[in-house]
């Protein structure tokens, strides 16, 4: 089983600091999603970690060995860091063709990893003809060549469609079941919320979080309940009397900000308050995350829309 390591990683571009003494892992087994604001140096960490870059200090290892130190590299790591790569005049027969020549990779996968990639039917077609969305598959294609255990992929769902945005979440999904590290960076939100079961966060070049999706939820986000009651009156003297603070709503319900089904369902029973409705509203990770650099205000600054953050 092969996992990412990280440790202490510093990039220095001049007097900015991308990548700043950072230390995370990537476990075989899970998506790990790679989040962070614009410049955070996601795109470097993996550069770093792909030997594109040479650290200013501290180490990332693939299966516990740099990646220039791998033999037949292709066969151990998957990359798709940028879709654009491709030389526009070859098919994508052929750039999948040179690369598994280089990497040593029998021809039999270009077919399959065409099939898996959905671009079967425009393999003998050039690289300009293409969608932003076909080269990302095209990139994805890439990067499962050598069916390696680790995966790192930048943005993948960019430039796809709807069923592509399915297509790419669920081969995540799988390549982390058979066994793979996946890393996925992205600023989707709700995409990374279907795919990822580990969040690595980063804000200026350092870790923010590393963290289970579940727990980073629940860290950074407030449970709020929403019912609705034939008796609003003793709903309130109820509520607040256990220190709740029902809010009205202007449709007849109420909002309880800090509180679970679970909290609120048995206090109503108990006083025999008839419910109508009542309903815990699920918090996102799109919540979570804008509440996390809200809280580090020096990621805040540029994020407005951190204000309609839950408290
Ligand atoms: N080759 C380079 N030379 C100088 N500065 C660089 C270089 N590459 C990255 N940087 C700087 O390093 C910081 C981190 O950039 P990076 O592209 O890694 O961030 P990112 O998290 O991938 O951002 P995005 O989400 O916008 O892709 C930024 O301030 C960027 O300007």
């Amino acid at each position: 089983m092969t996992s990412i390591d990280v440790t202490n990683l510093t990039k220095r571009y001049g007097a900015t600091r991308a990548v700043d003494g950072l230390t995370f892992a990537v476990h075989p087994g899970r998506v790990t999603g790679f989040l962070g604001p614009n410049g955070a140096g996601k795109s470097t960490t993996m550069r770093l970690i792909l030997g594109l870059d040479r650290p200013t200090s501290g180490t990332a290892t693939i299966g516990g060995r740099a990646y220039a130190a791998i033999d037949e590299p292709l066969r151990h790591v998957g990359a798709l860091l940028d879709a654009g790569a491709a030389q526009a005049s070859r098919t994508a027969r052929d750039h999948l063709r040179i690369l598994a020549a280089a990497g040593r990779i029998g021809p039999r996968r270009i077919d399959e990893v065409l099939e898996q990639s959905g671009i079967a039917s425009a393999a003998n077609r050039r690289i300009r003809t293409f969608s932003l969305g076909m080269r990302q598959r095209l990139g994805i294609a890439a990067a499962l060549l050598g069916d390696p255990a680790v995966l790192m992929l930048d943005e993948p769902s960019n430039g796809l469609d709807p069923e592509g945005i399915i297509w790419i979440r669920e081969l995540m999904r799988q390549l982390a079941a058979e066994g793979r590290a996946v890393l996925v960076s992205s600023h989707l939100m709700g995409e990374t919320a279907s795919f990822a079961d580990h969040l690595v966060v980063l804000g200026r070049g350092r870790l923010l979080a590393d963290t289970g999706m579940r727990d980073f939820i629940d860290t950074w986000t407030t449970p709020r309940v929403r019912l609705r009651t034939t008796d609003d009156e003793r709903l309130r003297n109820v509520l607040t009397g256990k220190g709740f603070t029902p809010v009205a709503g202007e449709d007849g319900t109420w909002t309880v900000e800090g509180a679970r089904v679970t909290d609120i369902g048995p206090l109503a029973a108990h006083a025999g308050i008839p419910i109508l409705e009542l309903a815990g509203e699920e918090a996102t990770l799109e919540q979570a995350y804008l509440a996390l650099t809200a809280d580090r205000t020096e990621f805040a600054a540029t994020r407005p829309a951190a204000q309609e953050v839950r408290p």
